[in-house]
């Protein structure tokens, strides 16, 4: 496929614009910003057309088999090279790395935050905030939950993480994420995903808030559907790569990076961001959380919320994920006879959650947009004595749960806490009391209670 690069009224700066996408989900794509960019039935031409330079992006090892195989070729008015000097180190306090033991205490336990405060005069990368790491970076195993909140769009600095791909899930304000390989506007209840290695640049339209779950581990995957079939759930064709685009621009910027869970930055003379076509399958992409399409219970019962994962990093055991990204959409709930929110539970795997729109049936006060909860390896969690009674009681006619998005990432490793989230003033202190209430009704004689 062949998309070329629609040319808008450009920024004094950019040298081409295009805001267009290409659909599906790992596919090969190719695109180009200018006629003829793209070298054809080949990668590395003696010289490539516009004197650009070819340059490979290996997502995955050269040798990885066929199906898990990730690399691009992009063509740049640089090689990366020229896009990195000595890099110094630099403080970054609030963006932390496991592993990072510091508050282990307290992860022993449920919580529950308010929304991150504001963070006037920060930009993407001033405004991340790390809530919980698990694993260790250094061996590729494991994830973190972060909390960002900024107003200030990046102009002259770039980034990369070379630590794992950043899962963006925003909650308030829309995102344009300009990365090497095309820009993605991004708004809530759609993500966006960075790849491991991919120079980007964020801005906003305003004060933007959200959530990112940064994969140390292996890439998310669209997960197996078994008997589901070919359909429903997230569908291929809803995930969107953007069209290749770029910017010329030969003034000083910065260009930061996260390597090994230390912060550096290099000065560079021009932007990173000048690829001006590229082909291959390592690449970012977009997701509408709307287009997923729900599989529930249409009798009975509550199903296990892996009906609802939008996308998986797996590890070598199967079904035992690195972190799955599920999510609890706008659906029906028509289950005769039934407890229909989720049921109490003990789990493995650590899930934290967030919230982008509306209610979660779980807990339809104090978990608000914006907001988080952490229910650890094996910590006992479920509906409030509020949400109990309710569902225990109510007329079991369809009932649409309307106008919600909830997420979880669900990791098979402890999450611990950092600092950071464990003395957060947004934290509830009071939040177990929501379980109060749910107190002994069995008196040793048969029938409902
Ligand atoms: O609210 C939660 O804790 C997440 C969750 C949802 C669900 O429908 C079933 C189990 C579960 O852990
Ligand atoms: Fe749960």
């Amino acid at each position: 496929m062949t998309v070329q690069g629609k040319t808008t009224a450009p920024a004094a700066k950019v040298g081409a614009n295009a805001l267009d996408y290409m659909p599906g989900f790992g596919n090969d794509f190719e695109t180009e910003s200018l006629p003829g960019a793209l070298p054809q039935g080949q990668n590395s031409p003696q010289k490539c057309n516009y004197g650009l330079y070819a340059e490979q992006l290996s997502g995955s090892p050269f040798t990885a088999p066929r199906g898990t195989n990730e690399r691009s070729w992009l063509y740049r008015i640089r090689p990366s090279v020229r896009h990195t000097g000595r890099f110094s180190p630099v403080e970054r306090p609030h963006w932390k790395t496991a592993p990072c033991v510091e508050e282990h205490s307290l992860a022993l336990g449920q919580l529950r935050w308010d929304p991150i405060p504001d963070a006037p005069g920060a930009t993407f990368l001033d405004g991340i905030r790390t809530v919980t790491t698990a694993g260790d970076v250094m061996t590729q195993v494991g994830m973190a939950a972060h909390a960002y909140a900024f107003d200030t769009s990046m102009e002259d600095d770039y980034f990369f993480n070379a630590d794992g791909e950043l899962l963006v899930v925003p909650e308030r304000g829309t995102l344009t994420i300009f990365t090497e390989m095309g820009i993605m506007e991004v708004e809530p209840q759609e993500i966006a995903l960075i790849p491991r290695g991919m120079m980007v640049k964020v801005g906003c339209d305003g004060p933007a808030r959200g959530y990112i779950c940064e994969n140390y581990g292996a890439k998310f995957t669209l997960p197996d559907r078994g008997p589901i079939g070919a359909n429903c759930l997230a569908n291929p064709r809803d995930f969107k790569t953007p069209v290749a685009a770029y910017e010329d621009k030969e003034t000083p910027c910065r260009l930061h990076v996260k390597w090994c869970g230390r912060h550096y930055v290099t000065e560079i003379g021009h932007s990173p961001l000048d690829v001006v076509a590229w082909h291959g399958n390592y690449a970012p992409f977009k997701y509408d959380l709307r287009t997923f399409s729900p599989v529930g219970a249409i009798l009975f019962d509550h199903p296990d919320p892996s009906i609802f994962t939008v996308l998986t990093a797996p590890t070598e055991e199967a079904g035992t994920a690195n972190v799955d990204f599920v999510i609890f959409p706008t659906r029906w709930m028509v289950a005769e006879h039934t407890f229909r929110p989720p049921w109490y539970h003990r789990n493995i795997m650590s899930e934290f959650m967030g919230l982008i729109t509306g209610q979660y049936d779980a807990k339809e006060e104090g978990f608000v947009p914006g907001g988080m909860s952490l229910h650890n390896m094996m910590l006992p969690h479920g509906p409030d004595f509020t949400g109990f009674e309710k569902a225990s009681n109510s007329d079991l006619k369809p009932v649409k749960l309307d106008a919600t998005m909830a997420f979880m990432f669900e990791t098979r490793y402890p999450q611990q806490l950092t600092r950071y989230a464990a003395e957060l003033e947004t934290l509830q202190d009071d939040y177990t009391d929501c379980w109060d209430g749910l107190e002994r009704k069995f008196d040793g004689t048969p029938g409902i209670k």
